[in-house]
Formats: C-alpha cells, structure tokens, sequence
C-alpha cells in the first residue's frame, strides 16, 4: 500500500472556509456575498473552458482541480491509501469493493459492506464528500445549498441519522403565508395558495387517484402508462383540467416537486413521482410531510459522519473514468475489475456506481457483457438554490412565516430556515426549470436586483439589505447533470425504464456482473429524495453481500 501522505498527497486547505459556493460555478452565476456596505461582491472566479483530452477531460476543469468544501482532515484528495500514480500498475491495491460516488448512497452501500467485513474503497470526483448535500457554515448556522429536507417516512434516512448521533430540527413554519400570482402579494393561512378549494380538492385527488395506479417498482406496467408517458403534464392539465386555479396549481407543483416545467415534463414520471414519494398531501407538506425535519448541523453533516467512520479514508479529487477487466492477475486474482481514474488504479472484486444517471454514462465500460448504465439520460430539471441571511426574522413582526408561493420568476419559493424566532433570520429561495436556466444566465448585478426587488416587494424594505446572499447553481454542476433529480424526457420510462427491474431480461437492470449501480434515481421508492439514495446504497449492498463472502485473494492488502 501506498504510504499515506506520500509525495502526491494534497493536505486538505479550507481556503473557502464561511464562502458559500465552489469553484465549479459556471460563468455568470458565481457565489455572490453582500458586503458590509450591502454591496454584493463576485467571488468565485468563471468556469474554465474544458480542455480536449486528458485522462479526466469528461469533467470541466475546475472539478479537476477538486472544489473545496471538505472539512475533515481524514479525506485526502487526490492521494490515499489506493494508491498510485500509475494507471498501468502491474500490482494495484486490491479491495472487495469499490464504491465510485461519495453522495449518501455510495456512503450507505459503504457503511453496510463494512459493517459486514468488506474492504471497501470509496472514490469521489469532487474534493469533497456529500454529493447533491452540501452545507455551508456562516454566522454559526449551517445553511444547505442541496438536499435539507427530512421526511417522516424518511426512515433510513432518520435511522442514520441516529446511527451516528446526528439531530434534526423540525421545519414547521408559523404566521400567514404570501401568494404572489403576479398581482402582489396576498396572505393566506395555509401552505397552499388560496385557490378554489373544491377546484385544488379535484386536482390533487385526480393526481393521487391516477398516482395509485402507478406501481413504483414498474411504472410502465401502469394501465394507462403507454398514453401517460409521452402526454406531457402541461398537455394533460389543457386536456383535463377546466379550472384554471387547478391549473395553475399544478404548475406551480411540478415547478416545486420536480424543478422543471410541466412542458418538459411526461405525466407517467409525475404520477410516478408522486406513487414513489408518497403523494400529493405527504410530498407538499412541512409538518407532518416530507419536509418535517431538516438536519441540525446540515444535511452534509450525515455523508462527513459516515465518510468518517470507514476504516480507509474517501479517495477525493479522483473522477473514475474506466472500469477495465484486471489481466495481471492470475488464480485468485483473475476476474477482478480494475476502477481507473487520474492517478488512480485499484481492484476490486465488485464496484458499486453511485452516481447520478449523466455522469455514470461518461465512465467508460471496458467490461465483456457489462453494458452501458442504465438510467434517464437525459434531465430536464433546474435549480438554483438561494440563502439569504438577516440580522433577526424580521417577517414575524408581520405575522408572516417567510413563506412564498410566486406564479412567476425568479423565485418561485421561499421558505424560512432560520434556526429560532430569536436569532438570525434565514430565508431560502428556489428558482426552478426555465426561471433557473433565466436567472444564470444574468449578470451578477441583475441577479442580486432581481432577487432583493422580489422579497422587497413580499417582506418590505428590510429584504434588501441581507447579510449575506448565496446562490448555488446546480444546473453547472459536471457530476450531476440537473437537479433536484433526473427528470426523463417523455416517453422514456416506457421505452428504456425502470433502471432498477432486476426480472425483466430485455430491460436495464442495476446490477450486471460485477457492476452494482446506485443513486437516488436507482430507487423506486422516494425516488429524488435523500431517503431513495441511502436505499438504493443499500439495495446495492445486500446484493453484493447476498451473494456470499468474498473470495480469499493472496493479493488482497
Ligand atoms: C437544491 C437541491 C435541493 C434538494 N432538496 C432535497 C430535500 O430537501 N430533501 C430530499 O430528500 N432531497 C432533496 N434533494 C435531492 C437529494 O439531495 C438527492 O436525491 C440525494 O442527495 C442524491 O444522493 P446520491 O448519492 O444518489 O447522488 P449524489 O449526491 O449526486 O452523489 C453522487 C456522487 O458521485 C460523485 N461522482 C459523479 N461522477 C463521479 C465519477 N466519475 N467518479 C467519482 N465520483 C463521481 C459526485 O461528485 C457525487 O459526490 C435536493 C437536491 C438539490 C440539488
């Protein structure tokens, strides 16, 4: 084995230690943060043009270099226990397995194999662990720019959670809330804007009637599946729907659940959606609902714990970019896979790929009889996550929460974070599909003057001057490709769907010979959810443990 801290090792700097965004921000959308004049300054520098070739060239430059945000000194970018600055290493380490992706679901399929006795090694493109969960520490208050939200049915999730010692923080807002559908803002008592309640009434039991059909395990097995899935949902509600507050409504949830636009978006992969994450009522609700809880200290809290607690440190900085049948071995050695990535050659005897559908189709499969992943190749959805932090929640002097339902652009959402009525005040904004793709593309100045004229406009003049104002663009992200999750084009699910039907021979399957895939969009419950990755990691795990203890190899080390 490689010593650690050998001659490539990259001691972890937190050198963007209280900045909110990572380098791997495209041009135009950068970490924004107001000054103490209120100005807001430019500080994350542009995305680099991605140069040709080169052993990581599917990854732009800047996930190259690795994006700062890891906080415990036990991750070692680019360096590590694996070893090697040679791709072609006649003795490479060997480990039962190799988990590709450091998210929640490669952490959970790691947890569980080592708890069995497994010797794992878990690789991660960015400098950090986490995934699609990242959170930023500012003012003494954790603020998550992905995944936050915990649900009550969220029970792995909440397992973990307690597993290794971490609290969550129940969401419930309190005050009136805002609904802006473009002729300002009006109160209402509820979550829900105040639409025509037997209108809302019949949209949402239709959607929950139709979404019952719909057998998450293989949503093309639906009854009416062959129509849904290439109806879009906008074409569905013009067919369907007569009242336009129904309408509008729907709207409105496609662009909160699934931050696309109902154009962009098939009616089977909505009532899937809805079938796999519980429902209408439970998918929308805070209390109560899959917004219950969020974790105290961050969601990414829970992926540095796990990473943590794996007896080799994560190998971050390192995208794996080939999967080769191992030729040096001979014996016991023969039929291991070696992972390849810069500066990195390890065999294992089975590899968990727990990464997002877009970047597992770049990992080259070098494999006989593996074929390419299997999963939506295309996604439509866009995010971009804001943080504004305020001196105090100065909304509850009105009696608001902090909530905002918006029917148009920028954001569309707003919700209250702030951690108690008593200290700072945080509001959290979504710009979602179109609005996202919109707003990045504007000036850092016009960005700023759009976001603050907004929630001026819903809280009064306080809004405009925050402590701070964070973006996170997850639309620039290389290793995940569209957020919050893989939203398939039309059609999809019933032409190459479902990308976990292990029975179906003519169908994808997640596991192919020594190839296990995971991820959050590799699970037919909660699908999108944090709760759907920690499954699908550990589906992945029972199979690999399911099929016996490893063989003895003379030349594990
Ligand atoms: C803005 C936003 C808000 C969200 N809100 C919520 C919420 O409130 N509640 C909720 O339940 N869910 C939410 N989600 C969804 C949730 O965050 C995800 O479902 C979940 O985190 C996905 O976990 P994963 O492990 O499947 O994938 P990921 O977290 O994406 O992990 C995949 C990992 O693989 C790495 N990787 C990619 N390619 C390679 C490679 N070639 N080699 C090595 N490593 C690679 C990536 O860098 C990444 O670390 C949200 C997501 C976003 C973006």
């Amino acid at each position: 084995m490689a010593p650690r801290g050998g001659a490539g090792r990259r001691r972890h700097r937190p050198r963007l230690r209280g900045v909110l965004l990572a380098h791997h921000e495209p041009a135009g959308l950068g970490g924004l943060r107001v000054g103490a004049a209120g100005r807001l300054r430019r500080w994350v520098p542009p995305r680099a043009a991605r140069p040709a070739g080169g052993p990581a060239a599917h990854l732009p430059g800047p996930a190259r270099r690795g994006v700062p945000g890891c906080r415990a000194d036990r991750y070692r970018p680019g360096a590590g226990p694996v070893t090697g600055d040679r791709p072609s290493a006649a003795d490479p380490v060997t480990v039962d397995v190799v988990v590709v992706g450091s998210g929640l679901a490669g952490l959970a399929a790691a947890t569980d194999l080592v708890a069995a006795g497994r010797r794992v090694q878990v690789v991660e493109a960015l400098d950090r662990v986490g995934g699609r969960t990242v959170s930023h520490h500012r003012y003494g208050q954790a603020l998550d720019a992905g995944g936050a939200y915990v649900g009550t049915r969220h029970t792995r999730v909440r397992d973990l959670a307690a597993r290794f010692g971490l609290t969550l923080t129940p969401t419930a807002a309190a005050g009136a809330t805002l609904v802006d559908l473009g002729a300002g803002p009006l109160r209402s008592d509820g979550t829900r804007p105040a639409f025509n309640a037997l209108a809302v009434g019949d949209l949402l039991d239709r959607l929950d009637d139709l979404a019952a059909t719909v057998p998450p395990a293989d949503p093309g097995a639906a009854p009416g599946a062959a129509g849904w899935d290439r109806l879009t949902v906008a074409a569905w509600a013009a067919r369907t729907l007569t009242h336009p507050d129904a309408r509008l409504l729907l709207d409105l949830l496609v662009r909160q659940m699934l931050a696309a636009d109902p154009a962009e978006v098939g009616l089977l992969h909505l009532l899937f959606y809805l079938a796999s994450g519980g429902g209408t009522h439970y998918l929308t609700a805070f209390a109560g609902g899959a917004q219950q809880d969020r974790f105290t200290g961050g969601a990414q809290s829970l992926a540095d714990r796990m990473a943590a607690a794996l007896p080799r440190p994560v190998r971050l900085g390192t995208p794996v970019t080939d999967l080769y049948p191992d030729q040096s071995g001979t014996g016991t050695g023969r039929g291991l896979v070696r992972v390849v990535g810069p500066g990195l050659v390890v065999r294992c005897a089975q590899v968990v790929v727990a990464v997002p559908p877009g970047p597992a189709t770049r990992i080259r499969l070098r494999l006989p009889g593996v074929s390419p992943p299997p999963g939506p190749p295309r996604t439509r959805g866009a995010a971009v996550k804001l943080h504004l932090v305020y001196e105090r929640p100065f909304w509850t002097d009105a009696g608001l929460s902090g909530w905002v339902t918006a029917g148009t652009g920028p954001l569309r959402y707003v919700v209250d974070d702030s951690a108690g009525r008593d200290g700072l005040g945080v509001l959290v904004g979504f710009v979602t599909g179109p609005d996202a793709r919109q707003y990045a593309a504007l000036s850092a100045a016009a960005r700023r003057a759009a976001v603050l004229d907004r929630l001026a406009g819903w809280f009064g003049p306080a809004a405009r001057t925050p402590l701070a104002l964070l973006d996170r663009d997850w639309q620039a992200e290389p290793t995940v490709e569209g957020c919050y999750a893989a939203v398939p084009e039309p059609g999809w699910w019933t032409t190459e769907g479902p990308p976990w039907s292990p029975a179906a021979p003519d169908r994808p399957v997640t596991t192919v010979g020594p190839v296990h895939w995971a991820g959050t969009e590799r699970s037919p419950l909660f699908y999108g959810h944090l709760e759907g990755a920690v499954r699908s990691g550990q589906e992945a795990a029972r199979r690999i443990l399911a099929a016996g203890p490893p063989a003895p190899r003379r030349d594990a080390r």
